[in-house]
């Protein structure tokens, strides 16, 4: 993995740096100005994809976050403070960073819409406090220094190529951490990310923080270019075109945050030069907008899948068994799992109605039932996923009730969803370790062959939802949690796959130390798997106890097969 993020840190090193010489050497001096610009406004878009692309939420805000850090820029300037631009800059960046957090505080609570405004609500009282205490040294027309060695156009102009590069390559290996695969699975599913362990808070926080950091830099860098700021450089209406160009051009790629910086600086000079009004701009970058947000693929994206059909295709590798599989954890003997006297109910629907279950640690249980009779019910409760319930759930004799569905995560109950969650941007071994945390190489490679899944540079987005299900439990599996719940694991999994899947699940407790609850409408897999089984029926427990002998109960093959008592009794 490791090598996979100083791949594509070099490549995008070396792909800026090939770029850079082509512009420095061989345009002219007025184009590499232009194009200065462009990667000012890349890194703001970089820092908008890393809120909205990548962690799924609306900041209208950006070019806020950027005014801030280029006010400070501005006093430094002033004040004549040591360290010069470079320094001044990330002083700047910091400074937008509590900002940026204060900002994100709302983003605990509300989506989409709400969000929106929120940001956006401040973005336009940033414009009135902007132009009411100016920028240091605007009224002065004090200009900000460059630093000695860049003082030229072309020199600053390679000061904002390195920092872009910077900022893009640290991205790059932060974006391939647990933490960029936080922000894609939450952006993907808050449950699901939760149930992995992540910290919603802390995921989206730290993405505003981060975030608010280089739009701040960005900001400082424009000081820099400009020499003195108005606050209409960071108005509400800047924010919306950055936040109308990142969702068309798709800047949390690198890619598509150059794309995007393109369009916002040259295509005003090239309606200046058409004699156009520049509103036109604005009005074509909000139809790219809705155009992305229609088809559900930004430019970068689409450039992206354009690049793939001319590599040859990708043969999805099967992950082969290198080495040994990750250690058994040995955890308390006894009932690992128990529910006492669990009532939920959903209004006038009581979903489950007093029930009573217990895992015992080492040991697989079943959990069967038709159609709706409580037991997605029952795991939602369990993993943490319910608000409010009656009874009791204890984990290793211990009362899991108002422990969150993180902690509950943390403290070792895991769980699968009957439909994948996994973010597609991932790659499996991103999300193995997202789910599990830290394991080597060798023992993720072997987990995935044990259970017949691909190698870990698979991307999610090329495999089946069979496979992502399987990926979906090979994931809770590597935590090696006390208690593992596999909902309808074979779901879309083929019939000799779902066997051997059984066999496989069976295995856990044995291999790696798990005590599972089951639930699966696949009866085969069902009574190779469990060494106990429980049968739900409108919300209660009608029978418990060995395989066999509860699937042959009249009761349970009235309730769950349809089969009625008097047929069966023949
Ligand atoms: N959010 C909800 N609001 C209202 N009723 C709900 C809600 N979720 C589930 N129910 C109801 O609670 C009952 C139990 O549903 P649940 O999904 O737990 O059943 P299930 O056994 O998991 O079914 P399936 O096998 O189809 O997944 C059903 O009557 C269902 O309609």
């Amino acid at each position: 993995m490791k090598h996979a993020s100083f791949r594509a840190a070099a490549t995008t090193a070396l792909s800026l740096a090939v770029l850079g010489a082509l512009i420095f050497f061989l345009l002219p001096k007025y184009w590499v100005f232009l194009i200065t610009a462009v990667f000012i406004v890349g890194i703001a878009l970089q820092s908008l994809g890393l809120v909205t692309g990548r962690t799924g939420m609306i900041s209208l805000c950006q070019m806020s976050f950027a005014g801030v850090g280029a006010w400070v820029t501005g006093y430094l300037n002033l004040i004549g403070a040591p360290g010069g631009l470079a320094v001044w800059m990330l002083i700047g960046g910091l400074a937008a960073v509590p900002v940026g957090i204060a900002i994100g505080l709302p983003a605990l609570r509300l989506r989409g819409i709400n969000l929106a405004i929120v940001t956006l609500g401040f973005a336009a009282a940033f414009d009135t406090v902007l132009a009411t205490i100016t920028f240091p040294g605007q009224t002065t027309f004090t200009q900000v220094v460059r630093p000695a060695a860049f003082d030229s156009d072309k020199g600053y102009f390679l000061f904002v190529l390195l920092t872009y590069g910077v900022i893009a390559v640290v991205l790059e290996f932060v974006s391939r951490s647990r933490l960029g695969a936080a922000w894609l699975a939450v952006r993907h599913s808050e449950r699901a990310a939760a149930a992995n362990g992540i910290s919603i808070p802390r995921a989206k926080l730290s993405a505003f923080a981060i975030s608010a950091f280089i739009s701040g830099i960005s900001g400082g860098l424009l000081a820099g270019y400009l020499g003195t700021l108005v606050s209409e450089n960071f108005s509400m209406m800047q924010s919306l075109a950055l936040f109308a160009v990142a969702t068309m051009a798709g800047a949390h790629f690198a890619l598509g945050a150059i794309a995007g910086g393109m369009m916002i600086v040259l295509f005003p000079e090239l309606l200046r030069r058409l004699n156009l009004p520049q509103d036109v701009g604005n009005v074509l970058f909000a139809l790219g907008a809705v155009q992305a947000l229609s088809t559900g693929e930004t430019i970068a994206e689409t450039w992206m899948r354009l690049a793939r059909k001319l590599r040859p295709k990708r043969v999805v590798e099967a992950a082969t068994a290198a080495g040994s599989l990750p250690e058994k954890t040995s955890h308390p003997a006894g009932i690992a799992l128990e529910v006492r006297d669990l009532t939920v109910r959903y209004g006038t629907v009581t979903a489950l109605d007093k029930v009573n279950l217990k895992v015992p640690a080492g040991t697989v249980v079943g959990l069967v039932g038709p159609n709706g009779a409580g037991k997605s019910t029952l795991v939602d409760a369990i993993a943490g996923f319910l608000y409010r319930y009656d009874g009791s759930i204890l984990l290793n004799g211990k009362a899991l009730e108002g422990v969150s569905a993180t902690s509950r995560s943390k403290l070792g109950i895991r769980r699968t969803w009957q439909t994948t969650r996994i973010a597609p941007e991932l790659r499996v071994g991103e999300y193995i370790r997202l789910a599990a945390g830290p394991i080597n190489e060798s023992a993720l490679e072997s987990l995935l062959a044990w259970f017949g899944c691909p190698g870990p540079e698979t991307p999610i987005s090329t495999v089946d939802v069979g496979t992502r299900r399987l990926l979906d439990v090979a994931g809770a599996v590597a935590s090696r949690a006390p208690v593992i719940l596999l909902d309808e694991p074979a779901a879309g999994v083929s019939y000799d796959e779902a066997l051997k899947l059984g066999e496989r699940i069976a295995a856990i407790p044995e291999t790696f130390g798990s005590a599972v609850l089951l639930i699966e409408h696949d009866m085969d897999l069902v009574r190779r798997a469990c060494t106990a089984i429980t049968v739900f029926d409108f919300g209660r427990v009608i029978a418990a106890g060995a395989p066999a002998a509860v699937l042959d109960m009249p009761v349970v093959q009235k309730a769950y097969m349809g089969v009625e008592f008097e047929e069966a009794a023949e």
